[in-house]
């Protein structure tokens, strides 16, 4: 059978492996479960996994080095129970026979799920309405927008930015779709209209939710400009990096009380304590918790190993070609 080194804390193998799950794994490898919640050393990573074809790591674990990839040379599939594994890929694993699988499809759906939720409770404005009846009798009830009634942008065709149109298009909003690397063709087979122009993008949404790697075409992409062009009232919502948004520029614009604003990132992170976005009334800024640990991954992780001993490839395969478009 097999040999699998998970090398996950006790509290992480909790947060992602149902019962049920846990035992699959079991049924079809050899698993050696890391029995502590320290996060282990190099040095403890490598004892570990003697023996191991496959690793099942995160960010509390040692990333694959030719430190271990050498003590440890069975190795041949490193399972990522998260999301991005650009970091993985330094000039260390140059040719290493290893292939590095992301569960970033499983976090996505959890992303998008938290993002849903915010856009209708944006467009339908409960929280100022709710904010002022904390002093008020009876706030007015303000002028609302249902999803069927909206235009929503998306920014980037990412599996984030997929998973939410799935979920969003039974509601049935007009969807626009900026990513310069979908054709208007696969972007209709979507469910949403390509738009070439971010600021086009800009004018037209009642809510526009974000989705892109940090990369450097996306460094502060939605800037003033982009801000700036946004109705009044609308709905921005940023789950994927601080850096991809001008935070200066979007403050700017919160404090004319234009837009309302859904953070779950910032630029540094977490962001300083005097920061505008922790107080503003028209922003929630939340820590980082979008993606966050679910039984998605745990179920990921076992649909990749099963795809694996049979010879096929894991969800998703990440090679260096793709790493100037990923997250
Ligand atoms: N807040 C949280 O807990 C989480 C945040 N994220 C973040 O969400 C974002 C999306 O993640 P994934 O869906 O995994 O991304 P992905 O790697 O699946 O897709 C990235 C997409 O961005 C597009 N893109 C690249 N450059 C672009 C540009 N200049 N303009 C427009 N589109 C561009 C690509 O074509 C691709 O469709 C990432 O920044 C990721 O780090 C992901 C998971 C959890
Ligand atoms: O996977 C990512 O990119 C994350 O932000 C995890 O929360």
């Amino acid at each position: 059978m097999v040999q699998i080194g998970v090398l996950l804390p006790v509290s992480m193998q909790k947060a992602i492996f149902s019962e049920t799950s846990r035992k699959e794994m079991e049924a079809i490898a050899a698993v050696r479960w890391n029995e502590t919640d320290e996060q282990l050393t190099e040095e403890q990573a490598c004892q570990f996994l003697q023996g191991c074809e496959v690793s099942v790591g995160s960010w509390k674990t040692p990333k694959p080095s030719r430190a271990i990839l050498e003590a440890c040379p069975e190795i041949k599939l490193w399972e990522h129970a998260a999301g991005s594994v650009k970091a993985f890929f330094s000039d260390e694993l140059q040719g290493k026979d290893i292939m590095i699988a992301s569960c970033a499809p499983a976090i996505g759906r959890t992303v998008a799920e938290m993002v849903l939720g915010e856009m209708i409770i944006g467009l339908r404005r409960i929280i100022p309405n709710a904010q002022s009846n904390r002093t008020e009798r009876r706030a007015p009830v303000p002028n609302k927008l249902y999803l069927a009634a909206a235009t929503i942008g998306i920014i980037g065709a990412s599996q984030v930015g997929r998973y939410f149109l799935q979920l969003v298009r039974p509601f049935g909003p007009r969807v626009l779709l900026y990513d310069p690397y979908i054709t208007h063709e696969a972007a209709a087979e979507l469910g949403a209209a390509k738009v070439d122009s971010l600021l086009e993008l800009c004018a037209q949404c009642d809510a526009i939710t974000m989705h892109t790697p940090m990369t450097e075409s996306t460094r502060h992409m939605m800037g003033a400009k982009e801000f700036q062009t946004m109705k009044d009232d609308a709905v921005f919502i940023n789950s994927s990096r601080g850096g991809c948004i001008d935070e200066q520029a979007l403050i700017a614009e919160l404090q004319k009380g234009r837009l309302f604003a859904f953070l779950d990132v910032s630029d540094p992170e977490p962001a300083d304590m005097d920061n505008p976005i922790r107080t503003l009334p028209n922003v929630i800024y939340t820590s980082h918790l979008a993606g966050g640990q679910s039984y998605h991954i745990g179920n990921q992780v076992v649909e990749d190993l099963k795809a694996y001993l049979s010879g096929q490839k894991p969800k998703m395969v990440v090679t260096w070609d793709m790493l100037d478009r990923l997250a």
